[in-house]
């Protein structure tokens, strides 16, 4: 079976292995597919290393660790295995691979403070068995293998990362690669882990489809070929009327930018139509700016005018720069009786914290920043960080609707739904304005047509990418939100030639 874009809970992971191996009738047939796709992970990055280090661990990681060393030795390689001491000797299929490498005259030596030169250091400590942050050898070792200066393959999971959660207890080691075993980890693609990673690659181990009986995915990876089928070709004969009408509520005073990111994210996504209500100082810059939007000036955000705007528009887009004055809280009753379809950012996901909204919609996205999620959920920002995965579903639950919760690996999760995880996005991305970007290219997909569940996921893989590409022009530092504008118009278009 090849690669299915599925993540994995460390539950999920231990029934495949125990499924393929009661298949396969061998326990020990998956750890050697898994060290003989170890080497070949090193023959194609590392061609040339010549010394090689690999740090084993006491359980099936350093199995692994043992048949990679076992197939580097044999095709000529100076090999060194380097074990914790003080641990109890590998027992079961690890001991195997110990008992294979040392009939085929391997060296292992205990790790005494330093580890040998090499060209590559492997790292074969933990999997997805660690069970506490590394301590003293442990811990020590992953220092070293960190401060080494070698390139760093880890094998499965970079030791010190729990691959169920993504959270990093204590020291986890900084790999360069990470070759990833039967299926994908779903901790190893949002949060913390992504300092830990580096690239990564799937070997899937032969497995085949009757070892996933009982065995569910817990959320899909998307990367940016997702894009290729999501967005729906135009007509030849449409209308703007039929790429539908934005209303952008947002920009109180001294955040007047705020909403104009919003509007101009949604127009090169495709909105057919976008207005803006926003303070009328705000009025004249953004036209200047952005002449194809439609501009209105409020000191009231409510009554005849806000009506009129929210009876024409197909999805409003509220909160970025809204402020949670008096001004900001006028507009709630009008925006929830419109019953139109709602992207709720920045402060309207504040006043949806502290109550001021009413029970919102079940085609609702709210977009929150890890802030904003522990807000709404009445926990620390480090509480929502540690799960984020359970903290995004949790927040769709309590509210019913879809949730995007901002970040590196951005989650989408919607009740009923099969979450998603983000495989785009970089940290040039972290600048003021960057969300409101996100909530205007949402907003434009859900105004095209898309589901709330589809525009959020479309929304924000076509955010993270169009980052990911505007990144490329001149670096992280710097980077602003408006860089992005030609790439979202580039990649809304995937059939248009790339001029790459
Ligand atoms: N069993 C199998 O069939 C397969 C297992 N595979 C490998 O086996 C790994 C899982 O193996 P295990 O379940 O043995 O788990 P690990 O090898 O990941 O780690 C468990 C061992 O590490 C110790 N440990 C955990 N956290 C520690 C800490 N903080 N400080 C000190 N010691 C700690 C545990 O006491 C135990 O001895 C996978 O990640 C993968 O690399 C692969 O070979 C594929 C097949
Ligand atoms: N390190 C990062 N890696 C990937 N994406 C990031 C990173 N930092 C920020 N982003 C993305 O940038 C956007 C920032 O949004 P937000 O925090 O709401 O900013 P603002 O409120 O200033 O507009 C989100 O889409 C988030 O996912
Ligand atoms: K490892």
């Amino acid at each position: 079976m090849h690669e299915d874009g599925t993540l994995h809970s460390i539950d999920g992971l231990r029934r495949l292995e125990a499924n393929a191996a009661r298949r396969l009738g061998d326990d020990r047939a998956l750890m050697r597919r898994a060290g003989l796709a170890a080497w070949h992970a090193v023959l194609a990055h590392w061609p040339d290393a010549r010394r090689i280090v690999v740090a084993c661990g006491p359980g099936n990681n350093g199995g692994d660790g043992h048949e990679l060393a076992m197939h580097a030795l044999a095709c000529g390689r100076d090999v060194s295995v380097v074990g914790l001491p003080a641990t109890s000797p590998a027992g079961g299929t690890a001991a195997e691979a110990v008992r294979r490498y040392t009939e085929a005259g391997g060296r292992s030596q205990v790790f005494d403070g330093r580890l040998p030169h090499a060209d590559l250091v492997v790292d074969a400590l933990f999997g997805i068995g660690l069970h506490r942050a590394p301590e003293g050898d442990a811990a020590r070792l992953i220092e070293a293998i960190n401060s080494h200066g070698a390139p760093v393959l880890a094998l499965d999971v970079p030791s010190g990362v729990d691959a169920g959660t993504g959270t990093v207890p204590g020291i986890a080691v900084q790999a360069s690669h990470t070759l990833e075993f039967m299926r994908r980890k779903a901790g190893l693609w949002t949060g913390a882990a992504l300092n830990h990673r580096g690239t990564a690659s799937l070997d899937t181990l032969e497995l085949e489809t009757t070892d996933f009986d009982g065995v569910e995915a817990v959320a899909m990876r998307w990367t940016v070929d997702a894009l290729a089928h999501a967005l729906p070709a135009r007509r030849r004969d449409s209308h703007k009327g039929q790429h539908g009408r934005v209303l952008c509520i947002g920009g109180d005073h001294g955040h007047g930018g705020a909403i104009v990111m919003v509007a101009e994210a949604a127009l090169r996504v495709g909105a057919g139509l976008v207005e803006v209500a926003t303070r009328p100082a705000h009025v004249a810059p953004l036209l200047a700016r952005r002449p194809e939007a439609m501009a209105r000036g409020c000191d009231v955000l409510g009554g005849v005018t806000l009506e009129g705007s929210l009876a024409a528009c197909d999805v409003v887009a509220i909160g970025p720069g809204l402020s949670q004055s008096e001004w900001a809280r006028e507009a709630v009753p009008w925006v929830s009786r419109a019953g139109k379809p709602l992207v709720l950012d920045a402060d309207a996901l504040n006043l949806l914290a502290e109550s001021a909204w009413p029970v919102v919609p079940s085609d609702t996205i709210l977009t929150p920043h890890p802030g904003e999620a522990a807000r709404l959920l009445g926990v620390t920002t480090p509480d929502i960080q540690r799960d984020r995965l359970a903290s995004a579903r949790q927040l769709a639950e309590r509210h019913g609707c879809t949730v995007v919760l901002k970040g590196a690996g951005t989650v989408v999760a919607s009740p009923g739904r099969r979450p998603v995880v983000i495989a785009a996005g970089n940290p040039g991305m972290a600048v003021g304005g960057m969300g409101d970007v996100l909530t205007g290219t949402i907003a434009a997909l859900r105004a095209q047509g898309l589901d709330a569940f589809e525009a959020a996921c479309t929304g924000a893989l076509l955010h993270a990418a169009a980052g990911d590409r505007a990144v490329l022009e001149g670096g992280a530092r710097g980077l602003l939100p408006t860089d992005l504008s030609p790439w979202l118009r580039r990649l809304a278009n995937p059939d248009f030639p790339d001029p790459r």
